[in-house]
């Protein structure tokens, strides 16, 4: 296997450096807010956002003004992409059945799938107000059929965006916060004096919110863990340096820590493409965020055949897959490692970001290796349940379950078996004892 790093990022122990600063961070400023609640929570707001309004819940006259300076043709912008994600997620929706089966003769065993009773949808506005976020979340809760969908975000320039907000009024919030970062999603799952604590935690944000998601986890249930946007390219000569440059530092400019990776079986269009995005650098409005995250996190990597391209994605397991290849479905066939793909030139991460349905809140820092992204499944909640409709079987289960109860030494156990092995079976079983093998069982 020859792979050769035409570029490399920062190094593994240096990512794990800046890991653990966030950590330290999150963890002190999710202690003083569970400790002083609503203040804390102002003190965090005013230092990070300089936002020190009255109430950081907007109230139903608030959100309307908002909604009122948005621009028509915004919202008929709006209206276009959540048509998009909700016909997705209805679809996605309805391959999630309820079952009921009958295992054994008198022993119904099913599942029903119930929507998280409370969602915190966090929409991030940092360095831009993440409009499509709110459809991710809210609007995708509101599918599930979540009865209390609570969203915030954080102010962006100083004031809740006003396209952000409708987008979360439109996809059915119930609640509306303006609050950013780690105060906005603490509060949310700790609760104050004024706000109710939720259930369960969505939504990307960057390393702080992704961190404070991880560390409120068990305390509240989480989506995934969704930090700052990672991007793969992954490609060969059926496409050209502009198209790859153009997605790398498409997704780079999300902020100063965004890994972007191109992996190509050409090193001619890896010389090409490093160029390419040095000429783009110069003329890229946002070229600031994007050129720290290429200098400090991009990475081109020249692999022998395809087979190493699929092995080194699948081990990176980035969050976008942006593929262009002469066998896209090869690798759509087997791939198993990453957050979503994007197969072929003529589609691309921006459209999953904004506008085409799929969802975009996506795992990164290697968690593609165990979920995909959030979609409608994970705010509902898959629990089991079990009926003996015989007596025959209420004796004869309650058999098997005597015996291997006191195989492990349970005689409590058992004995919620014995009882009704004597009852329904009319079998006498002495106190604490194993109930005896029958010739009906097998
Ligand atoms: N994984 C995904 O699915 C996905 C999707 C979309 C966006 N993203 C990521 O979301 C992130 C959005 O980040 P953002 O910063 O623009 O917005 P954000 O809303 O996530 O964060 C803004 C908040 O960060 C807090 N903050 C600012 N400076 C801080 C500091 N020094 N210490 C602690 N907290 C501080 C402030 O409270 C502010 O309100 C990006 O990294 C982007 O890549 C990820
Ligand atoms: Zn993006």
């Amino acid at each position: 296997m020859t792979i050769e790093y035409l570029k490399r990022g920062k190094s593994l122990e240096q990512r794990a450096e800046d890991d653990a600063k966030v950590r330290q961070v999150v963890e002190t400023t999710l202690a003083d807010i569970e400790a002083r609640g609503d203040v804390a929570v102002r003190e965090l707001a005013e230092k990070f956002d300089k936002d020190s309004r009255d109430s950081y819940r907007l109230s139903e006259d608030e959100i309307q003004t908002l909604i009122a300076a948005v621009a028509p043709s915004d919202i008929q912008d709006i209206k276009f992409a959540q048509a998009q994600v909700r016909r997705f997620a209805e679809a996605q929706r309805a391959s999630m059945t309820d079952i009921e089966v009958e295992t054994l003769p008198g022993v119904i065993l099913g599942h029903k799938n119930i929507p998280v009773q409370s969602v915190g949808c966090y929409v991030p506005a940092g360095k831009f107000p993440m409009v499509a976020s709110a459809h991710m979340s809210v609007l995708t809760a509101s599918v599930a059929g979540v009865p209390r969908i609570a969203a915030t975000t954080a102010p962006f320039k100083g004031q809740p965006n006003p396209a952000v907000i409708a987008a979360m009024h439109m996809a059915g919030a119930h609640e509306i916060y303006v609050l950013g970062g780690m105060q906005g999603v603490g509060a949310l799952a700790l609760g104050t004096e004024t706000i109710e604590p939720v259930h369960m935690l969505v939504g990307p944000g960057n390393a702080f919110v992704a961190e404070a998601k991880r560390q409120l986890f068990g305390r509240v249930g989480i989506d995934l863990f969704a930090g700052p946007t990672e991007t793969m390219v992954i490609a060969d000569e059926t496409v050209d340096a502009e198209l790859c440059a153009t997605d790398l530092l498409g997704q780079a400019e999300h902020g100063y820590n965004s890994p972007a990776v191109l992996l190509t079986n050409s090193r001619a269009l890896a010389e090409e493409t490093l160029a390419e995005i040095e000429r783009l650098l110069q003329v890229l409005p946002t070229a600031e965020t994007a050129g720290a995250s290429w200098r400090d996190y991009g990475e081109v990597i020249v692999c022998d055949s395809y087979d190493e391209m699929l092995a080194v994605a699948d081990d990176i397991a980035s969050e976008h897959v942006q593929v262009m290849t002469d066998r896209d479905d090869w690798f759509l066939e087997n791939m198993t490692c990453y957050g979503a793909l994007f197969l072929g030139p003529r589609t691309n991460v921006a459209n999953g970001d904004k506008v085409i349905g799929t969802n975009h809140t996506l795992p990164t820092n290697k968690a593609g290796r165990y979920t995909g992204g959030l979609w409608v499944g994970k705010f509902l909640k898959t629990h089991s349940y079990q009926r003996v409709t015989t007596d025959a079987a209420a004796a004869e289960i309650g058999a098997y379950c005597s015996r291997l109860c006191l195989l492990e030494g349970f005689v409590g156990h058992a004995e919620q078996a014995n009882v009704r092995v004597r009852r329904y079976g009319g079998i006498n079983v002495p106190y604490g004892e194993a109930a005896p093998h029958t010739n009906s069982q097998e």
